[in-house]
């Protein structure tokens, strides 16, 4: 996506020093800067930073000042703002979400050819395109907006945050966002994955050897450990969330529920998090100060489920999924009910304990997955094993080792929406020779995993759904969505003074397309990752940004 995205190898090598070196993150970045801007001299300055607008560049070394994290940069500055709005982006989003697009431009719609709808998530619709540009294969995954909600556009933003902090191999790179200044929507631009763990696993004709799961899992767990790393907890590992290119190489991807944390100083966030099926049981508890415990029980649940072909506890409800976990992992001991002090204790504990029995269920899984799968699978999160040290684990060290992602078979498109679509296609065929009375009990669709929301669809949430219905409805902007709660997650600063004009309501971007007529371009800038990502993202919020607002958020556009 031109050079101001950088090379990868060099960002593989900004990321192997810091490892090596164990650098601070703010370092880190300051180099990533350095690289942006020789790109940005070496391109022309074409791509220009969305701060140079002004003509006003600062000096490196400024730049470099500027890693850690400026509290007073929660409300972007009047004058940024302006910049920002004269590089393309629009008023909204540089009111709600400046930090976020910090040193970005905007790409233009018009020079990616929409080819294909290849996903839809929650609050998205996620589009196969081409970077006319380049030529690169790139998804577009356009956030849907409520009437460009305030608290909307904060978790499109937070994501945006978290994700231009991540730079891993095994993490799912931003690349860039396309807007334009008259546009109500946002397309965030990432490489083109081909698979998802999901869909690769539900495939009749795949059956993943030691060494492939071996190495689907060490890339999950690189991946985990550099978000945790740089204090960022996913918050819903799932295989539709591990994306997978034709090399083999697996990203994890979807931020949309990921949260900043500070282990040394924790902050409480929501416990409505996490897809039911790899939601801990400190989730279902209530916990509110959890940590990078979480995103491993979720680790040990896709293993698991990898080595024995299927989900290892689909449960329907909060309780049947905890009822699950007690079975296969026994009931927390009394030390841990007394020192947890969970919120739903007194409803959800056992009248008699469960033994745990993960040894023996798992018995025909090589020896050595075993205890790697015992250890995240623990029911205390203070006894699982962190991503650094599950790496370390005898698993990996044990033969048949890990394959290289290079050497993973080549496989036809695979997402779990094509598992779906699978399904929906054999049902129609048998519907159509059968007769559709029996063959709609006969070919139930395959149980997927519900997100978090949906499975935490309780009363409060019900009501606000409802409450936020009837005021979309009614077209006003006037209340605040979602409700306030109580997720202390680190988010970012966020301004409050701004509001979004209720009356904007301007006309979406549109894609060159085989099907859609190209839009002017004068009104479209370009864009891409051009500004010093030492800036964004690291001050600490004390704003309540959130995981359950975003849940919400989540559960009503699913409906
Ligand atoms: N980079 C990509 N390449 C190919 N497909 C992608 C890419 N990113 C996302 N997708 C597809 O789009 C789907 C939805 O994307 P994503 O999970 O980011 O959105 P979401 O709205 O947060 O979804 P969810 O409701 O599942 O949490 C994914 O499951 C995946 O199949």
């Amino acid at each position: 996506m031109g050079c101001v995205f950088g090379k990868e190898a060099s960002t593989r090598r900004v990321e192997r020093e810091r490892s090596e070196r164990n650098e601070g993150v703010g370092e880190v970045r300051a180099k990533v800067s350095n690289r942006e801007v020789i790109d940005e001299v070496g391109n022309g300055g074409v791509n220009r930073r969305a701060d140079d607008v002004g003509g006003a560049v600062r000096p490196r070394t400024e730049r470099r000042r500027s890693s850690r994290p400026n509290p007073r940069l929660s409300n972007p500055p009047r004058n940024v703002h302006g910049e920002q709005v004269a590089a393309g982006w629009p008023a909204w989003l540089s009111e709600v979400a400046g930090e976020a697009i910090r040193g970005w431009i905007p790409r233009r719609a018009d020079s990616f050819e929409k080819l294909d709808k290849i996903g839809q998530g929650t609050y998205s619709n996620v589009y196969k395109a081409r970077d006319t540009l380049t030529g690169q294969i790139v998804a577009l995954k356009k956030v849907r907006f409520d009437n460009l909600e305030r608290e909307s556009v904060k978790f499109m933003s937070r994501e945006i945050l978290i994700l231009r902090r991540l730079d891993h191999p095994n993490v799912v790179k931003l690349e860039g966002l396309v807007t334009s200044r008259m546009s109500c929507s946002l397309y965030l631009v990432f490489q083109y994955m081909e698979h998802d763990l999901a869909g690769l696993a539900a495939s009749p004709n795949i059956k993943f050897t030691e060494p492939q799961v071996k190495c689907y899992v060490h890339q999950l767990l690189s991946g985990l450990e550099h978000c945790h790393n740089s204090n960022v907890l996913h918050r819903d590992i799932k295989g539709s969330n591990l994306l997978i290119d034709n090399d083999g190489v697996l990203k994890i991807a979807d931020f949309g529920l990921a949260s900043f944390f500070d282990p040394n100083h924790k902050q409480p966030m929501t416990s409505r998090v996490v897809t039911l099926w790899y939601r801990p049981p400190e989730l279902l508890l209530g916990a509110t100060d959890y940590g990078v415990g979480v995103d491993l029980w979720s680790a040990g649940c896709i293993i698991a489920e990898l080595l024995a072909g299927k989900p290892i506890m689909p449960g329907r409800t909060e309780v049947e999924q905890l009822h699950k976990i007690f079975k296969l992992c026994g009931s927390p001991s009394e030390d841990y009910w007394k020192k947890s002090k969970l919120p739903h204790a007194t409803i959800f504990k056992p009248q008699q304990a469960y033994k745990r029995c993960v040894a023996e269920t798992f018995k025909d899984f090589p020896p050595s997955s075993l205890p790697l799968i015992e250890t995240l699978l623990a029911i205390d999160p203070t006894e699982r094993l962190t991503a650094t040290a599950a790496l370390r684990s005898e698993f990996f060290t044990t033969k048949p080792y890990a394959c290289d992602p290079s050497s993973l078979p080549k496989y036809p498109p695979s997402k779990e929406i094509d598992a779906k679509l699978r399904d929906e296609e054999s049902r129609r065929m048998r519907a159509a020779s059968k007769g559709t009375t029996d063959v709609v009990k006969k070919s139930r669709p395959r149980a997927r995993a519900v997100p978090a929301p949906e499975a935490n669809a309780e009363l409060q949430a019900n009501l606000d759904r409802r409450r936020l219905i009837s005021h979309a409805n009614a077209k006003s902007k006037s209340e605040k969505f979602p409700p306030p709660h109580q997720d202390g997650a680190l988010g970012y600063p966020l301004g409050s003074s701004h509001h979004i004009d209720p009356g904007f309501d301007p006309p979406d971007v549109s894609f060159s397309s085989t099907h859609q007529s190209f839009p002017n371009p004068s009104i479209q800038t370009w864009s891409g990752p051009l500004g010093d990502a030492s800036t964004i993202g690291t001050s600490r919020k004390k704003k309540h940004l959130a995981g359950e607002a975003r849940a919400q958020s989540k559960s009503r556009s699913k409906r």
